[in-house]
């Protein structure tokens, strides 16, 4: 079988039999072609030759579908026109849209993946990781004859890891035909019972796992880039704080509180980011994370009825939201969901000078040749000129990153940056990020959810506990790692 994208085969498998009875994961990085490889068994490829005996009704649980779904919420909102938030499609209508009417089934998924306080919630307002859970219990509900499950664990917490976990195992042992698409080892699950690994586009081992767990290149150490070794551009001037005190925060909330009508997510947090004090922010799906971090950046609206200054600009006192990015690289799953306008990946990463979604103004020589050079550190350069859309997931991530750190900036938001990307692309953020961080003036803020992804160097931690009882569901416990 080989599909071709012009010239270039994107997939090319001499030989490749599987059958229901059989549990595969496929084991691929970043630009392999596992998501091709998806598409094909999704029927959404043609491939030029080879494929008998396809499965008829396939599912595939990807990031990519993730996406599709909330862009087709953004087409239906109605905010503009009604001048309240339109929530979209709340979660119980989604998934009867896949299953109806109600029964048993739909219980046992909504217990299973926790989903009762969410199903009249509208999904675009939900956080990553339970719009997550929502696509899984989606996938769950229709019984494909295939399940392709691209990912399934990305951005979820370690409780919801583990509940999945459960619930594939059951599924899997009900009869579900599933294939796993990873792109680490770690994330290979116990009850497959046969592995390809998928490396440019070709099937480079196949077979049982129990017996390519013996194979030689199944254990080949990853060449990692060593962090000393990374050569970083010059720092940009124009994105520094000149002279900032060291005793001054650059970031301060008083009595900080979200609230959505009478669900209040958490009150009375007092918290002083000073320079240097590298950040982690943790805590369950859905407890707050990326919303502090989106009162930071001003993302989010109730930003301005909070006492919070950063860099010196108490909110609401006629700061212009630029004064504010300009200082800041930010990289998150919202940013990546939000970035859908035309463009090249060149273009991309340059608009993290501009702290834009696409860039509207001339560029110059020197951007350019500074994006380059970012591209090139993740590993892209060939691909500066293909259209950021048309990028893999992965690729697309890898992008963003390089554009939060080219300006190197005093303030860098990372949340969960890594999603998405495979071990050796996550070593080489890591190990960049780390870079910058010990060689200029970069404060960091870190969210993820993955225990082995810890950046050497953080100081403090940020964990948003829920509250048995009280007032708010959550509240933050401050602890310093030093
Ligand atoms: N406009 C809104 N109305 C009601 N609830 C909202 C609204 N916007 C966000 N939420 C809820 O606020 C909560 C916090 O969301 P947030 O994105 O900060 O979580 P998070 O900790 O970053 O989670 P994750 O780890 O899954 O990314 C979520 O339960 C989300 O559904």
């Amino acid at each position: 079988m080989q599909l071709t994208n012009i010239n270039i085969p994107l997939l090319c498998i001499d030989r490749w039999s599987l059958s229901a009875d059989q549990v595969w994961t496929v084991l691929g990085g970043n630009g392999s072609g596992k998501g091709t490889l998806a598409r094909l068994l999704c029927g959404e490829l043609d491939a030029m030759a080879g494929i008998t005996d396809a499965p008829k009704r396939v599912h595939w649980l990807s990031l990519e579908k993730q996406q599709a779904l909330y862009e087709r919420e953004l087409y239906n909102d109605d905010t503009d026109f009604t001048d309240q938030l339109d929530p979209g499609t709340c979660v119980q209508d989604l998934l009867l849209e896949v299953a109806a009417p109600w029964s048993s089934r739909h219980d046992n998924v909504v217990e299973q993946l926790q989903l009762a306080p969410l199903l009249a919630r509208g999904y675009r307002l939900l956080s990553s990781g339970e719009g997550r859970k929502v696509m899984l219990a989606r996938a769950v509900l229709e019984v494909p004859d295939l399940l392709l499950l691209d990912e399934p664990y990305e951005g979820l917490d370690v409780v919801a890891t583990q509940m999945l976990e459960q619930a594939l195992a059951a599924l899997v042992a009900a009869g579900q035909w599933v294939i796993m698409l990873v792109n680490q080892k770690q994330d290979i699950p116990p009850w497959t019972t046969h592995l390809a690994w998928l490396d440019h586009g070709r099937l480079v081992l196949q077979g049982p796992y129990s017996e390519l767990q013996q194979h030689p290149d199944f254990h080949a150490a990853l060449r990692y880039t060593e962090v000393e070794s990374l050569h970083l551009p010059v720092r940009q001037s124009a994105f520094q704080l000149p002279d900032w005190p060291a005793d001054e925060p650059l970031v301060r909330l008083r009595g900080g509180r979200v609230a959505y009508g009478d669900l209040v997510q958490f009150d009375g947090v007092d918290w002083d980011l000073w320079p240097g004090c590298h950040t982690q922010i943790s805590g369950p799906n859905g407890s707050g994370k990326s919303t502090l971090l989106n009162l930071i950046t001003g993302d989010h609206p109730q930003c301005y009825a909070n006492d919070l200054t950063v860099f010196g600009y108490r909110r609401g006192r006629g700061e212009t939201i630029w004064d504010i990015k300009k200082h800041i690289g930010y990289v998150s799953g919202n940013l990546h969901r939000d970035y859908r306008v035309a463009g090249n990946a060149l273009t991309a990463v340059v608009s993290g000078l501009t702290d834009s979604i696409g860039v509207y103004q001339a560029t110059g020589e020197h951007e350019r040749e500074l994006a380059t050079q970012w591209l090139a550190i993740v590993g892209l350069e060939h691909r500066a000129n293909a259209s950021f859309r048309s990028l893999s997931t992965g690729e697309q991530r890898l992008v963003l990153i390089a554009r939060a750190l080219i300006k190197q900036p005093p303030l860098l938001i990372l949340d969960e940056p890594t999603q998405g990307l495979d071990d050796l692309n996550r070593f080489l953020v890591l190990a960049a990020v780390e870079r910058i961080l010990k060689t200029g003036p970069t404060t960091l803020l870190f969210v993820s959810h993955r225990t082995d992804e810890q950046p050497a160097l953080l100081q403090q931690r940020l964990s948003f506990v829920p509250q048995v009882e009280g007032p708010s569901l959550y509240h933050l416990v401050q602890e310093s790692l030093i």
